[in-house]
């Protein structure tokens, strides 16, 4: 497995042995997509970690996400590129097309199907491809804080109206799949391009589901274990009653409570099943492509949201290769080294997903991944990711995540700091050098 995926993510790669061997394939029951729990559910204190690590701002390791090939430079959509056509900004609509159709995913495992957990996709091209023809531009004026100084203003303007109506028309289907899992009015998702006039990120311009807090599933996945027999539960808290992580355990996976839980009215254990409540703003960066801020401020420990996908086998997810493998993320913490590929999982954001899949690689970021786990049996995926702040944020400061923590530590090793920058990057030359611009920056990013 190691070395064949070029993905987003991949958790610890220190793999605890299963007893049980290989666990018992199991159909996971559909839920409703208007009745998440975290919409009606209060909170309780979580009972799971265990010491404070050393260092009280070090984050456990208990996520790390590998480096994707470049995104192809497809900087347009359709309906922007006709837009933009003859003004010399943007490609023009081969290239779109190019863009849109090089990028088609390998299908899900033979002989299974792809059928929502949760939630039923709900924002589509297919839709979307025909929508922007019946907006009227002169009411889908948005508050964007686009810049057109760049540009003449009579150049500027038809392009920069369309491409907002087109993020506006997104925008809106992504929140209303929020706002039926519960998500408030304020903590909307906006769509910010002050680089160019790409609207939005050019990859959910086709066949793209908006997932807010659950995933689709390829596969049938295993139980997950249940809460009683989890090593965790009853120990030290993970969250505080503010419902914040406290880092305090290194427990791999925190169990939050289930539908079998008795204080289900009052249960403070279920903080990542909360709805979110930042604003999110998707925002394209110069050397980054598109990245996600908080248009407010965000404290340390605080959840700011599940990473969601289709959940596909790691052999499936081991076959894809370049932008399809952008955005996977493997569930390999609790896993053991010696497992069956086609029983064990990956997140793949590509064609469905949430805002989370914006969060760049940082070599010294602000947030890191938490994988939790629901406690009951048929209830959920083995373990969904949350995103926490590992310190206070600013407002629209981009939030980062290091796809590997743990390189981090490799190279800040001796071995490490006595080469020469130069001579590591030279030997890293094919993989995708690293832009996060900060003093720790490693040169690349990670790639299995
Ligand atoms: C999960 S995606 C993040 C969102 C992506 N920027 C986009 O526009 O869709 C990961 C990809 O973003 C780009 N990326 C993320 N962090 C980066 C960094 N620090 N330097 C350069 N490229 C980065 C790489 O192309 C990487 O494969």
């Amino acid at each position: 497995m190691a070395g064949t995926v070029s993905g987003f993510g991949r958790l610890n790669r220190k793999r605890s042995s299963n007893k049980e061997g290989k666990r018992k394939k199991a159909v996971y029951p559909e839920k409703s997509p208007t009745s998440p729990l975290a919409s009606k559910l209060p909170r309780k204190q979580a009972s799971s970690g265990l010491p404070l690590p050393e260092d009280d701002n070090e984050v456990p390791a208990i996520g790390s996400i590998y480096a994707s090939p470049p995104i192809p430079s497809a900087p347009v959509s359709r309906l922007p590129a006709r837009g933009f056509a003859g003004r010399g900004n943007c490609v023009d609509d081969t290239v779109a097309d190019n863009a849109l159709t090089a990028s088609q995913h390998a299908p899900p495992d033979s002989g299974t199907v792809v059928r929502p957990l949760a939630g039923k996709p709900s924002n589509s091209f297919r839709d979307a491809n025909k929508r922007p023809r019946s907006l009227s531009l002169d009411t889908a004026e948005t508050p964007s804080k686009r810049k057109v100084t760049a540009f003449s203003e009579d150049a500027a303007l038809v392009p920069t109206k369309i491409a907002d109506a087109h993020a506006q028309v997104i925008a809106d289907e992504w929140n209303e799949v929020a706002r039926q899992s519960g998500v408030p009015e304020i903590a909307k998702i906006t769509f910010i391009n002050e680089i160019d006039h790409e609207p939005v990120p050019p990859d959910i311009n086709t066949l793209f589901t908006y997932l807010d807090k659950d995933c689709l599933s390829s596969v049938e996945v295993p139980n997950p274990p249940k809460a009683e027999t989890m090593p965790c539960i009853g120990r030290h808290p993970a969250f505080t009653d503010e419902g914040l992580f406290t880092f305090a355990t290194d427990c791999k996976i925190i169990i939050e409570c289930g539908q079998d839980c008795s204080a289900a009215s009052n249960c403070k254990n279920r903080v990542t099943q909360l709805p979110r409540t930042i604003p999110i703003e998707i925002f394209k960066t110069v050397e980054r492509g598109w990245a996600a801020r908080s248009a407010v401020p965000l404290v340390r420990g605080q959840v700011l949201g599940l990473y969601t996908g289709l959940i596909i086998s790691r052999t499936t997810a081991s076959k894809l290769i370049g932008a399809d493998a952008a955005y996977i993320f493997q569930l390999d913490m609790d896993e053991p080294q010696d497992a069956d590929p086609s029983l064990v999982y990956s997140v793949d954001a590509f064609r469905s997903g949430n805002w989370t899949r914006y969060i760049n690689h940082s070599c010294s970021p602000n947030t890191a991944i938490i994988p939790v786990a629901r406690g009951s049996a048929h209830e959920s995926l083995p373990y969904t990711l949350a995103f926490v702040a590992t310190q206070d944020i600013v407002p629209l400061a981009e939030l980062t995540l290091d796809y590997d923590p743990s390189e981090a530590k490799t190279f800040a090793r001796k071995k490490y700091r006595e080469k020469s920058r130069s001579k590591i990057l030279k030997r890293k030359r094919n993989q995708t050098p690293c832009k996060c611009g900060t003093l720790q920056c490693r040169g690349w990013l990670p790639q299995m």
